[in-house]
């Protein structure tokens, strides 16, 4: 018998939306993607196939029965639901009204989990009348391929939620972990720890991107895909890591804003790939070829890390 509720419903069609509502159709549920957007839905719906051929490329396990409905009636893709998952834009004062507005559609035993990259999860229940049923579910991009979700309460949420939402991960096949409240969650903290540092160094001109790019994949990226940074401590010898950290800990960049050539490349309409053009320059066709690399390679890698041990 799965924990996965019967029906679930996504709300916010957007980069992480699709994934995820395609991922709990694959572990048999079905699911109302739902968008205020009708362009956003015609994406979803026009790039669903693509979405569940990475499923079954990277052998997702498929349970009989799952389906993705596409809309942007809210009652409809609320009708009946037992878990909602919101993905709007990390913008705390949109999902407070989304809350609101689905508060007032359901009941109140239904969970609400929002994909929040790192607001608190206490900050945004403060303005629901029902709090104890928000909690952070934090997938990762691109959310059909990266099994692992961090499960956050806030102060206000009903403890049995944390259980249950364990449950729910697992019956997808996906790894929990359930985090103490931080801004930012655990994997955030950490990626942007390391995206600071790497900022930093662009900045000052000590490597050139594509150096970055190949020496942290080639060198940390590589090896903590396989050995988590604790078990690492233990390979390299905690006396190293002491030696180390006792100068290098003083060396590390410790700016608290963006990087000011980060926002000029904003305000110039750099965004990356949403643009054609950010930290790299696309040409014609690039950016499609690099996204079909990228998840290529995340299917390899996943399918490789999936057959060796967890160390
Ligand atoms: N993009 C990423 O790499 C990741 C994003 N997240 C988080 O997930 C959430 C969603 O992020 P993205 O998918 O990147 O955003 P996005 O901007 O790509 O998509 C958001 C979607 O929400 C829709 N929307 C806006 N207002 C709405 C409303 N009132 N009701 C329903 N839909 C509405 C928009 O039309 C859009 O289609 C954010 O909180 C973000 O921080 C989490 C992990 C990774
Ligand atoms: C750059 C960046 N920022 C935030 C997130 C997130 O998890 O919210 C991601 C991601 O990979 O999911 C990310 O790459």
């Amino acid at each position: 018998m799965t924990s996965l509720p019967t029906i679930a419903t996504v709300i916010g069609s957007g980069t992480m939306g699709p994934g995820i509502a395609a991922t709990l159709a694959r572990a048999g549920a079905t699911v109302r993607l739902y968008d205020i957007s009708d362009e956003a839905i015609a994406r979803a719906e026009s790039a669903y196939g693509i979405v569940t051929g990475v499923l079954e490329a990277v052998g997702s396990p498929t349970v009989p029965g799952g389906s993705v409905s596409f809309g942007t009636d809210l009652d409809e893709a609320l009708a009946g639901t037992g878990l909602i998952i919101e993905a709007v834009p990390e913008k705390l004062e949109l999902k407070q009204k989304v809350f609101a507005d689905i508060e007032a559609r359901v009941g109140d035993d239904v969970i609400i989990a929002t994909n929040t990259s790192g607001i608190p999860i206490t900050t945004m229940a403060e303005s629901m009348s029902h709090p104890g049923r928000l909690i952070g579910m934090h997938w990762s991009n691109p959310p059909h391929l990266i099994p692992m979700i961090e499960i956050i309460p806030g102060q206000a949420t009903d403890l049995a939620l944390v259980d249950k939402l364990v449950e729910i991960v697992k019956a997808f096949n996906y790894t929990p972990v359930v985090e103490k409240e931080i801004p930012g969650f655990v994997e955030n903290r950490v990626l942007y720890a390391i995206l600071r540092e790497c900022m930093a160094l662009l900045e000052e001109g000590i490597v050139t991107p594509e150096g970055l790019d190949a020496c942290v994949k080639w060198g940390i990226g590589y090896k903590l895909s396989v050995v988590g940074p604790t078990r690492l401590l233990d390979m390299a010898g905690l006396d190293i890591y002491q030696a180390v950290s006792s100068y290098l800990n003083k060396e590390l960049d410790v700016s608290t804003d963006t990087p000011q050539f980060i926002k000029d490349k904003i305000a110039a309409g750099q965004l990356g790939f949403k643009s054609g053009g950010g930290m790299y320059e696309y040409g014609e066709g690039d950016v499609d070829a690099k996204r079909k690399e990228i998840i290529t390679g995340l299917i390899a890698a996943r399918k490789t890390l999936s057959s060796i041990p967890n160390v």
